[in-house]
């Protein structure tokens, strides 16, 4: 499976209109690829809580509508990065959106784990309570956004559930850079499986944002690393490799608590 990564670049100056328009025409220049992956919020910055409000959008609203066409027109699954979504009742949560190479929307996954502590996501938006894993023809997504990646528990549960390869959509800051990669390099080695980590490039709301987005095989190493702009990046996956390590290194086997 050829998977390709949108590191997408967030300035202030750029609508959010504009920026759909601009991704979807990135997403269908990938059409080699069997999987695209696009960043958290990247169609309002995920600091830009004060956008929160106006650009919320129900899941079918028109990132949805752009996406789907985009593609449709690449014929790829598409991970469409997240959006706020403002659910039937008026809340809001940081929803992944998951498309078929149909257009059609496979999957949705409410960010579990909000950033801010007790300011911004962390209080405008309400938390997600479960997994999600998506089943393509060689691997199975485990779907995680950023602050996620701190929760280790969350990736044995999608570990359990049957993933194979954990998306990881970000927008973490520069300052922590060194935890982003640390940490996507951690869960790739103690779960064992693919991550594609895929985050935002760019100043919004007066966070640098860290770029860096990489893929990380189930041994730790690294496959591929953007730097900090705009940038695709595009690696196989071998569809033997998570079940090999998992066989010659059977440490998921040895496991003794939370299961
Ligand atoms: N958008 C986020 O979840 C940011 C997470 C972050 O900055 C961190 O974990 O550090």
């Amino acid at each position: 499976m050829r998977a390709s990564l949108i590191q997408i670049a967030v300035n202030e100056g750029e609508s959010v209109s504009s920026r759909r328009a601009r991704v979807a025409d990135l997403v269908r220049e990938q059409d080699e690829s069997d999987l695209v992956v696009l960043p958290e919020l990247w169609t309002v910055g995920a600091f830009a809580y004060e956008q929160f409000e106006t650009e919320a959008e129900p899941l079918d609203g028109p990132t949805y509508e752009v996406m789907a066409e985009a593609a449709r027109d690449a014929g790829v699954w598409l991970h469409a990065g997240s959006v706020v979504e403002r659910a039937g009742d008026g809340s809001l949560y940081n929803t992944t959106l998951v498309l078929s190479p149909a257009g059609e929307l496979a999957a949705t996954y409410r960010k579990i784990h909000r950033f801010g502590f007790d300011q911004g996501e962390a209080v405008l938006m309400s938390a997600g309570e479960s997994l999600t894993t998506v089943e393509l023809p060689e691997q199975t997504l485990g779907i995680a956004t950023c602050y996620d990646l701190r929760f280790p528990e969350l990736f044995r549960g999608l570990v359990d559930a049957g993933a194979t390869a954990m998306v990881v959509a970000a927008g973490w800051p520069a300052r922590r850079r060194a935890h982003w990669t640390l940490l996507n390099r951690a869960r790739a080695v103690e779960d064992q499986s693919y991550v594609l980590a895929c985050g935002l490039a760019g100043t919004h709301a007066g966070v640098e944002q860290a770029g860096h987005s990489l893929v990380v095989d189930p041994w730790g190493e690294v496959l591929a690393e953007a730097g900090t702009g705009e940038e695709v990046l595009t690696v196989e996956l071998d569809p033997a490799k998570v079940a090999d390590t998992r066989r010659q290194f059977p440490a998921l086997k040895d496991r003794r608590l939370g299961r």
